[in-house]
């Protein structure tokens, strides 16, 4: 089941302190600080106005009521109803303060995190299970607007209120409060215990749910494998055990939390019985006034709940710490570097992409195509002793030529494709346009001037035109639907005429509502919509049938005429749409010629042609490559929208 790294390792929780890693939630939180501070302290004001109450019984006890006086009772009566209310109305006020801002926090936070994840390189996708990705960006960031909401506030507000009540009760009579305050130091040692222990369960069960989601996402997008499969039993039945793991660490969470409350309420409760029964023999030997212990045990009542909620504050907290070294453990993560991208507005490199985002071509001057010069490539997490995927591969498709790629399964061509408009970094080598370095060009030009469209035509829950028209950089809009019919004619899609609301038909959730060659006729559509100067083809046809895919060659054809192309093909009727094909043979050229010459002269190249590669064709390694394989599909996946 796929997992972060991370979460396969035992959780660094130990070692890191929560304040730091809180801390970093900072610049955040810096917008809203105004508010937050002013609702703390209106909080800390709130606190201190109830611990006024116990002041005001005493005067009542000792003066009104000793001095048998109504008229003073009802004047204490009416003091304590209206510090009441003004407690009551000034926490009130903190909440209305802190709900606004710290919503905007949480929408900021989720926004970076989305936006960092579209910057992410594919290699970091393919490591990474969606899963994971999802619970950081809705319960992690859930549990830091909770934290921001209350632990925080209430931590320093209980915090003072304790300081405040224990020097008003020290005051009051310091004797019975060193008996009050005699259960503090095994408190604390018992909530920092607590604290290491609970952050090792928090993280642990946070991973947990992440894995969940992984599991539940999988299984949605997967629902008609597993139903084809008849795999229900069998995925429910992992779904379960994966649940009852959470619910293990969840319980133990809880006892964790009932331990250290039976602590922080029982040591302060038989600390209060014990206050009361010195201060009563105090009182009874008129030591004491009556007044003065009423009011030392309100105050020290008062101080119950400030006292007990520092439990469920130090989890909440623990759980906030782990949430937020889960959001920026993404947030930390490299983004595709920055080479090539301009450090600021550069004339040139504008005018270039904006040239290339109206289809203009290129002066033909400065063309000299696509070439790879000596380009190495292997996966970042394949072992280091594995062969490179791709092995100084040279090849030259010059300016308006079309060039197919052939090879046996496994061989490297869809990564081959990756490389162009920068999907994976080279390990070595070079690829060029038209003689300029790929790394050198903004990666926006780079993919505005580079089209894909792969094997696994991925859509998007949005409108068919809107589909089409991500192929053309700055998005859709009115100006372009003579550019999406056209892209549509070039893909036979005439389909989408007939649906209910022709191009504005919505295509559902991965465009699942369409069938295959469908999907497939919009994705070529989106590759050819911004008539790119370099389209890159992978297997574009493969799930049409006969009839449709020589309407869509003959189209095609007429694309390629004035376009530099790559297209990977495993039949022969889509290596006829290229001028010259190559041979990718583990991971080196082997061959460069004319469809025809290749099939006299090259006898692997013959064979994939007669369509008896999978009995005869290189096998590929067992184990690793095949589980290169599956992440090699996510890689694409993710990959294809650049
Ligand atoms: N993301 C990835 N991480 C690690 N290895 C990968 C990844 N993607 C692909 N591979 C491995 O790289 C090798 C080449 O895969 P690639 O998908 O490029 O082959 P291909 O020639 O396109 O195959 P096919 O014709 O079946 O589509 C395979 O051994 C595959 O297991």
């Amino acid at each position: 089941m796929p997992t972060t790294p991370e979460a396969t390792e035992p959780a660094p929780a130990q070692d890191r302190s929560a304040v730091r890693t809180l801390l970093r939630l900072w610049p955040y939180v810096r917008p809203v600080r105004a508010r937050l501070f002013t609702a703390a302290f209106i909080a800390i004001l709130a606190s201190c106005v109830g611990l006024v109450i116990p002041l005001v019984l005493k005067w009542l006890v000792d003066g009104p009521v000793a001095d048998r006086d109504p008229a003073g009772v009802w004047l204490g009566a009416l003091y304590v109803l209206l510090l009441g209310i003004a407690e009551a109305l000034l926490f009130g006020l903190r909440r209305w303060l802190v709900a606004r801002p710290l919503s905007h926090v949480e929408a900021e936070m989720r926004a970076d995190l989305y936006r960092h994840l579209q910057r992410l390189p594919v290699a970091f996708h393919d490591r990474w299970a969606s899963g994971q990705l999802l619970s950081r960006g809705t319960t992690d960031l859930m549990l830091l607007r909770l934290f921001l909401a209350f632990p925080l506030t209430f931590l320093l507000v209980n915090g003072v209120t304790i300081i405040v009540g224990v020097v008003i009760m020290l005051v009051q009579d310091w004797t019975l409060g060193l008996v009050i305050l005699g259960p503090a130091v095994p408190v604390m040692v018992v909530c920092v215990l607590f604290e290491k222990r609970y952050a090792a369960v928090a993280r642990l069960a946070q991973d947990q749910v992440g894995d969940l989601t992984t599991v539940v996402e999988e299984s949605v997008l997967g629902i008609r494998i597993i139903k084809g499969f008849g795999r229900h039993r069998t995925q429910a039945r992992a779904f379960r055990e994966l649940s009852k793991t959470l619910r293990g660490t969840e319980l133990h969470k809880a006892r964790l939390l009932a331990a250290i409350w039976a602590v922080i309420v029982t040591l302060p409760e038989v600390a209060i019985g014990a206050a009361l029964v010195v201060g009563a023999v105090q009182v009874a030997d008129g030591a004491l006034s009556a007044g003065t212990l009423v009011a030392f045990l309100s105050t020290a009542l008062a101080l119950r709940w400030p006292v007990e909620s520092i439990g469920f504050l130090l989890a909440m907290s623990q759980e906030a710490a782990t949430a937020t070294e889960r959001y920026f453990e993404v947030m930390d993560a490299e983004p595709e570097s920055r080479a090539g991208a301009p450090t600021c507005a550069a004339p040139e490199g504008t005018s270039r992409a904006v040239r290339a985002r109206r289809g203009a071509r290129p002066p033909a001057a400065g063309a000299d195509g696509l070439r790879f010069h000596d380009v190495t490539f292997r996966y970042p997490d394949a072992p280091p002793d594995a062969p490179p995927v791709l092995d100084r591969v040279d090849l030259h498709i010059r300016p308006g030529e079309s060039l197919a790629l052939v090879g046996a399964t496994g061989s490297g061509k869809t990564t081959l494709t990756a490389l162009i408009p920068r999907l994976h970094e080279l390990t070595a080598g070079r690829i060029t346009l038209d003689g300029e370095d790929i790394t050198t060009l903004p990666r926006a030009e780079l993919r505005a001037r580079v089209a894909v469209a792969f094997e696994e035509p991925t859509l998007f829950s949005a409108t068919v035109g809107e589909n089409v028209l991500m192929g053309i950089a700055d998005g859709p809009g009115e100006v372009h639907d003579g550019a999406l019919q056209r892209a549509l004619s070039v893909a036979q899609a005439d389909f989408v005429h007939a649906l209910p609301q022709g191009s504005a038909t919505p295509v559902g959730e991965q465009g699942l509502s369409l069938s295959g060659g469908q999907r497939q006729r919009l994705a070529l559509a989106r590759a050819v919509v911004g008539q790119p100067d370099f389209l890159v083809l992978d297997d574009p046809l493969s799930a049409l049938d006969v009839h449709t895919e020589a309407a869509v060659e003959a189209a095609l054809r007429r694309v390629l005429s004035d376009t530099t192309a790559l297209i990977v093909a495993h039949r022969p009727s889509t290596v006829l749409l290229a001028d010259r094909v190559a041979l990718l043979s583990d991971g080196r050229i082997t061959a460069v010629g004319t469809h025809h010459e290749l099939l006299r002269g090259n006898a692997e190249y013959a064979r994939l042609m007669s369509g008896r590669q999978e009995r005869h064709g290189p096998q590929e390694p067992q184990g690793q490559q095949g589980q290169q394989g599956q992440q090699g599909q996510q890689g694409r996946r993710a990959g294809e929208d650049g």
